[in-house]
């Protein structure tokens, strides 16, 4: 692991790091911010799984997370949202490849290679970060945005146990019904519809729901709300009885103004989960 900035923020430091991911055989990116008390041994953890066209970056720097995760002691990881380089598939459109992974598995080519965003984020990160740095693997929570918000909840209904919570910002909810899913399935999955229902939170929601609190916020002016399609989660939550806050904020957009908006929201639910 290289590091490729550490700055100090809110007490803590928010860092920058490069490795070697053995599932998408290729260096990856992401940033780690640690609260103060890491100084003093392991702190509970909320993972942040980006959207499209984002690196580690985006959130990390406009998502207004850091101050209120140095205020509950929780630290905060951003991983990348795909593999990247020059060696690596790619295409044109901005919700496909490179910056839009989808956190699936790629089983056909050519993304099959380099496209192992489930792995990456379950198994290289999850086992590099907490050998490198003072986390507590006991206390886990995740949460993202749009394709991160899909990531966080898909990831978190099918790791059984793993997180105390989870949360999503305007979450692809039904991808497998949606023009953000099915293009993107078909790329990486295959045309076997089947193989895709464990990437879809709705599905997954209800055939397993999470055995926790979850949080849902999404605007109402949201650009992109007939292809997040937040209602047929709603339904399903509903009909597993999921404990769950699910909120159409009115006016807001599907910008980082409206995630960071939320942000202290979400980290007081998360915070509360990791400490009870
Ligand atoms: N470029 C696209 C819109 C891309 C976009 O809005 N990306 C969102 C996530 S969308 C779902 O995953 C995002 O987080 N962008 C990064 C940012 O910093 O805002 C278009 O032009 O339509």
């Amino acid at each position: 692991m290289d590091t490729i900035s550490e700055n100090a923020c809110f007490g803590g430091v928010q860092g920058v790091y490069s490795h070697r991911s053995e599932s998408c055989d290729c260096d990856m990116t992401f940033g780690l911010f640690l609260p103060a008390e890491a100084k003093d041994g392991p702190v509970p953890v909320l993972w942040y799984l980006s959207g499209l066209t984002c690196t580690h970056e985006n959130a990390m720097v406009k998502a207004s997370a850091q101050g209120w995760a140095a205020e509950q002691g929780i630290a905060l990881i951003f991983p990348d949202t795909s593999p990247r380089g020059d060696d690596i598939a790619n295409d044109e459109a901005f919700d496909l490849g490179q910056g839009a992974g989808f956190y699936v598995n790629a089983t056909q080519n050519p993304w099959a290679p380099h496209f192992q965003m489930y792995d990456y984020i379950t198994k290289d990160l999850t086992d590099l970060v907490f050998d490198k740095f003072p986390l507590d693997v006991t206390r886990q929570a995740i949460t993202g945005h749009s394709m991160g918000g899909h990531g966080a909840l898909t990831i978190a209904m099918r790791e059984t146990g793993r997180f105390a919570s989870v949360s999503a910002f305007s979450p692809i909810c039904n991808p497998t019904d949606s023009d953000w899913g099915r293009r993107q399935f078909t790329a990486y999955l295959g045309f076997e519809e089947d193989e895709w229902a464990e990437h879809d939170a709705s599905l997954l929601m209800a055939k397993h729901g999470f055995d926790g609190p979850v949080l849902i916020d999404t605007g109402t002016k949201d650009q992109f709300l007939d292809l997040l399609k937040p209602e047929t989660l709603a339904q399903a939550a509903a009909a597993k009885r999921q404990e769950i806050i699910f909120r159409m904020q009115p006016g807001y957009d599907h910008s980082y103004f409206f995630v960071s908006t939320f942000m202290e929201d979400h980290i007081t639910f998360h915070a509360e989960a990791l400490y009870a």
